[in-house]
């Protein structure tokens, strides 16, 4: 069995091909196995299949069978196509006696993402969050880690509106320069400065309106709120109780959840 995480967005990579992102602990377990036939058990077997296929392609394995166990929300902003890609690399390899090291994984993970046509810049922020926990910062132009750090001890609460996710490639990318700056500013430490940023940028470009639950999340003490990934869900940082926010969320159609960083994995 091998595990990979959810993250929240501190740098959407679409807009200037830079991301940087947190793991949190909501989890996504993959067990595969060589078997005659390739089947999958999941909740959606056509993109874990493909996934498969690209995994033994890769590491040179017979058919695969392969099971996907999920607590990540999926297609809300909190990388659940990545985590699932990056579980599944982390287990192929396992089979293949330990070919690739986590980053490794991640990096097989998000070629296979982009070669799919499931990401956009191939999410190597979001895969190297998945296998390698903390703050992850990436270049996924040229696939590769920046830095990872240690994320420190926070709450992360996590709205999932019921609203449909929107993608807007051309009108993130008109985002560039912006978040160019906000990817230097997270790298310098910065990442609820740099998140908040972030996440009101990308509300306003993908015309979600969430931007007065993010200023309400302020209101009620969180150092850093707004949409992670393409959205829809918003993710907001605590340094202290959270309970003002998560109850006040409580009146609103979607889900609440709780989460922390996770920084230890495999
Ligand atoms: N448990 C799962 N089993 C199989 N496939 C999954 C699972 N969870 C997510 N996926 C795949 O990932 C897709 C969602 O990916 P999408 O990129 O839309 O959202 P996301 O990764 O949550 O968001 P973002 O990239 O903005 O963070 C699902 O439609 C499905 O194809
Ligand atoms: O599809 C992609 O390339 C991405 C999707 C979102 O998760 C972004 O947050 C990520 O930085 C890149």
């Amino acid at each position: 069995m091998a595990r990979a995480y959810g993250g929240v967005s501190i740098v959407n990579a679409v807009p200037a091909g830079v991301g940087s992102v947190m793991a949190v602990d909501l989890a996504v377990d993959v067990r595969a196995w060589e078997c005659p036939r390739s089947e999958a058990r999941s909740m959606d077997d056509e993109y874990v299949l493909a996934l498969a296929e690209e995994a033994r392609k890769a590491l040179g394995l017979g058919p695969l069978c392969v099971e996907v166990r999920s607590s990540i929300p999926p297609g809300s902003g909190l990388k659940s196509n990545s985590a699932v890609a990056t579980a599944l690399m982390l287990e192929a390899s396992r089979l293949a006696g330990n070919r690739w090291g986590r980053l490794e994984a991640a990096v097989a993970a998000a070629r296979a993402t982009l070669a799919l046509g499931r990401s956009i810049t191939g999410a190597l922020d979001d895969a190297t969050a998945a296998a390698l926990g903390g703050i992850t910062f990436t270049d996924n132009l040229s696939m590769r880690l920046v830095r990872r750090d240690e994320a420190p001890s926070v709450a992360v609460v996590i709205y999932v509106p019921r609203i449909p996710k929107r993608v807007d490639v051309n009108r993130l990318r008109l985002l560039r320069a912006y978040h160019e700056s906000l990817f230097e500013l997270a790298m310098r430490g910065m990442y609820w400065t740099a998140m908040l940023m972030n996440g009101l940028a990308i509300d306003a470009a993908l015309g979600y309106g969430l931007a007065p639950i993010a200023w309400a999340a302020l209101s009620m003490g969180a150092v850093a709120a707004g949409i992670t990934g393409n959205g829809p869900a918003l993710a907001a940082v605590f340094r202290d109780s959270p309970r003002e926010y998560l109850n006040w969320l409580g009146e609103f159609d979607g889900s609440a959840m709780l989460v922390r960083p996770v920084n230890e994995v495999g």
